[in-house]
């Protein structure tokens, strides 16, 4: 990728907003200083984000939902209101103080990268703090409080007709499949482990969206120990197919590294090199691309996971030695840049995932009919 057309949306106060995160301590300064320490940044056009306003968040998100979302932020964990429960608020998503601050940053980081894919002033825009896809349109959900994926995708459908997005994240990307279940311009496809009980529970292979929808909404139901080349080749399969039917003009990818080897999910077992070989497959179609993170819990691997795709996007090479920075020890007791496979078992059997397949491009075949069909209406 000619290096100017990468857009790094980055500035140290959105860093800083990230970290305070309890969930996720410093994991945000933990990817930018390896990116940095690994002189990336040089290759890129980096831009500082601006915040979403409300009328941005708006977009997707109900008013009901924002202003109670925004007056328990302000009162931070005091605020059990009985309807912060209806809202997804507490649990899963618990009140910090500041912590529609920390969303609506994190929201106005993707759109900022999204402008840029949407002005071309970019080729690929990069936001690894985003990528929170479980949020609803009223309810927060998964740790996920705002859906800055909608919001980004609602950005690129401003200039471009037919969006994919495409989830790696080991979590079923729910929210942004509801948003656009009844909707032939965007296609969701999500990967995803699919198993009683694992959160949150929806991706199974016959969800295929809704209406005038129907088959524009694809899940790959994944079961545990999977590894790279397993997953490339499903990816591989899915994608070539998906791409040539639907034929996107943006692409964007979320990419959760809690599939990783040594994740404390501790479910699939990938390494950043199989990821990268399934961003190359969306690289290669050379459309406007927007990268987000999302998921990711072994704080080390998930800033190796994505410094090392960053890397890809920019075609550099990176030693495998870490180099010296702040966070050196994080990354012991090794200090390479490579993830190591576990050694667990892959649960998936063959004559399984050749059914998933087959069904899979059932559902795309129908959408190339259900495609032909919008077109030739269209046509008159
Ligand atoms: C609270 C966190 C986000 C963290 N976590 C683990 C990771 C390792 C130690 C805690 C979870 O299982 N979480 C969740 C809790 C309830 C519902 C969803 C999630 C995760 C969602 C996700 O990753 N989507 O892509
Ligand atoms: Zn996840």
């Amino acid at each position: 990728m000619a290096s100017s057309r990468v857009l790094y949306v980055h500035s140290d106060d959105y860093v800083r907003t990230c970290d305070s995160m309890a969930r996720l301590p410093h994991r945000a300064s933990m990817v930018h200083l390896l990116i940095k320490a690994y002189g990336l940044l040089k290759f890129m056009r980096v831009i500082a984000p601006r915040m979403a306003s409300h009328d941005d968040l708006a977009a997707f998100h109900s008013d009901a939902y924002l202003s109670h979302f925004e007056l328990v932020s302000r009162e931070g964990e005091d605020a059990d209101l009985p309807e912060s429960q209806q809202y997804g608020l507490g649990y899963d998503c618990p009140v910090m103080e500041g912590v529609f601050e920390y969303a609506a940053a994190v929201a106005g980081a993707t759109l900022t990268a999204a402008e840029g894919l949407r002005n071309g002033v970019c080729d690929v825009a990069l936001n690894w703090a985003g990528g929170w896809h479980h949020a609803k349109k009223d309810e927060a959900s998964g740790f996920c409080y705002v859906n800055d994926v909608v919001l980004g995708i609602l950005k690129l459908r401003e200039q471009f007709q037919r969006v994919l997005y495409i989830d790696f994240d080991l979590h079923h990307g729910d929210g942004v499949e509801d948003a656009f279940s009844f909707t032939p311009k965007v296609v969701t496809l999500s990967f995803h482990k699919f198993s009683p009980g694992f959160f949150p529970g929806t991706g199974d292979i016959a969800e295929v969206g809704l209406g005038r929808g129907r088959f524009y909404s694809i899940n790959v139901p994944l079961s545990d120990g999977i590894a790279d080349e397993k997953y490339v080749d499903i990816c591989h399969s899915v994608l070539q197919a998906v791409n040539t039917t639907f034929l996107p003009e943006a692409v964007v990818c979320q990419f959760g590294a809690d599939t990783l080897a040594g994740d404390p999910m501790c479910s699939f077992n990938l390494t950043p090199k199989g990821l990268g070989q399934c961003l190359q497959i969306v690289l290669g179609w050379q459309k406007p691309t927007l990268l987000l993170g999302g998921g990711g819990y072994h704080l080390a691997n998930t800033a190796r996971c994505w410094t090392y795709l960053t890397a890809l996007v920019l075609d550099q090479v990176l030693a495998s030695e870490i180099p010296e920075h702040q966070f050196f020890p994080e990354y012991g007791p090794d200090y390479v840049l490579e993830v190591t496979p576990g050694c667990r078992s892959d649960t998936n059997n063959p004559a399984h995932l050749d059914q998933v397949l087959a069904e899979i491009r059932a559902v795309v075949r129908a959408e190339i009919w259900n495609l032909a069909m919008v077109r030739a209406i269209a046509r008159h």
